[in-house]
């Protein structure tokens, strides 16, 4: 039987009973000498399928950091596949180091031996840091890697389609709070416009929403701005805005004991993973408020979708059709989390705990 229950994080806990909190099956810790590799394959759950998640590489502060970040992670990726109705787990993989000055291709390489020792057990993908220029290196030596490039017979950049699943997502949820999935002329903040955040506000001002944008890069903004007519913000003002939406598409962690106060939205609805700081303090903390908040596993699939499609013979017509369908299930979670007295994330997470449960039981006759 799986159990997977809600966990609040201590980095200062050893590493299985770390791993026993999120209930992992494998982490598998890479390293080698020659090519300064030192990277962390977590995953979580492989009951629906293989564990798919990308690769991200960062200078985390810590090696328990870096473990945190791949714990978080894995287990947020076999939430999205499992609520997503695809036949996927989740795993995620961190290599520690700065991706300006730290790559190389034997590194790459090398790390995708190890990749390729799991017999598929985890496919990776690109995140953070990662290039498709360093995912060809991987597919060198393992056939494990997806997000390809269309060149190589994969599906592209995944971004436009995670755009468009959480413009369905904030559809559902506008729907839910002010009653219409209209979005002309309510007012939307997007917190970073890189890959993800760049298409959502080219649908939102495709719509006549409103949009106000912030980034660490004032050129992208300058670019967004003027393309879009979006208006651009500092990056702490983003919390204090009057708007009707607030969309988190940069960095997790956003909503938190700091910025929950400040935020007058009616609905969150972003791509970023990992919005909650503390999903058991700050789901509820959003309800208290009134805030509707669309899950970030369940709005942000598309990307995973589209890598998954990949998988079984890539249609893009098909990934888009699929990831229109977040809008109804975004509808569906509101209304188990209203039946059940319980905020959207958890019932969110309870509704991917169902199928991996009962999927589980099909899978046990072989
Ligand atoms: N790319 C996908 O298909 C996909 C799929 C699912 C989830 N996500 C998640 O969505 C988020 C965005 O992904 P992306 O691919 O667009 O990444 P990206 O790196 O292209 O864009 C992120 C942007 O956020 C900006 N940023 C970082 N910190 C900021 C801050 N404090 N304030 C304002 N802006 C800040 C960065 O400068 C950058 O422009 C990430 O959390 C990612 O994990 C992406």
């Amino acid at each position: 039987m799986v159990e997977l229950k809600e966990v609040a994080p201590k980095k200062d806990k050893a590493v299985f009973a770390q791993i026993s909190d999120y209930n992992h099956e494998q982490i598998v810790f890479c390293h080698d000498k020659e090519t300064g590799l030192k990277a962390i394959i977590g995953i979580h759950n492989t009951v629906l399928g293989p564990a798919l998640g990308g690769t991200r590489m960062w200078s985390y502060a810590s090696e328990a950091e870096a473990l945190d970040d791949v714990l978080r992670l894995s287990r947020g990726m076999t939430y999205k596949a499992a609520i997503s109705g695809l036949n996927l787990g989740g795993g995620k993989a961190v290599i520690i180091g700065d991706a300006k000055k730290d790559k190389s291709e034997a590194l790459l390489r090398k790390f995708g031996r190890f990749i390729k020792n799991l017999n598929g057990a985890y496919i990776t993908a690109e995140d953070v840091g990662m290039t498709t220029k360093d995912m060809e290196y991987i597919r060198m030596e393992t056939e494990h890697v997806s997000g390809l490039p269309e060149s190589m017979g994969g599906g592209g950049d995944p971004s436009p389609v995670t755009a468009y699943g959480t413009y369905m997502g904030m559809k559902a949820a506008a729907k839910k709070a002010f009653g219409t999935d209209a979005l002309s002329g309510k007012k939307v903040s997007v917190q970073g416009v890189g890959h993800v955040g760049g298409y959502l506000v080219e649908l939102l001002a495709k719509e006549n929403a409103e949009v106000y944008i912030t980034d660490i890069y004032e050129d992208r903004l300058r670019e967004v701005s003027n393309k879009y007519g979006a208006k651009v913000v500092s990056m702490d003002e983003i919390y204090d805005l009057d708007v009707d939406i607030y969309s988190p598409c940069a960095l997790g962690g956003t909503i938190n004991d700091n910025t929950i106060n400040r935020l007058k939205c009616q609905v969150i609805a972003g791509c970023a993973n990992n919005q909650l700081r503390d999903e058991n303090v700050h789901g509820p903390a959003l309800v208290e408020k009134g805030i509707v908040y669309a899950p970030d596993f369940l709005i942000n699939a598309g990307g995973l979708i589209n890598v998954y499609s990949e998988l079984v013979g890539y249609n893009r017509d098909n990934a888009y059709a699929q990831t229109e369908r977040i809008y109804g299930y975004t509808l569906d979670i509101f209304n188990l989390a209203e039946k059940e007295g319980i905020h959207n994330q958890l019932a969110a997470m309870r509704m991917a705990e169902q199928r991996i449960q009962s999927i589980g039981k099909v899978r046990s006759t072989y």
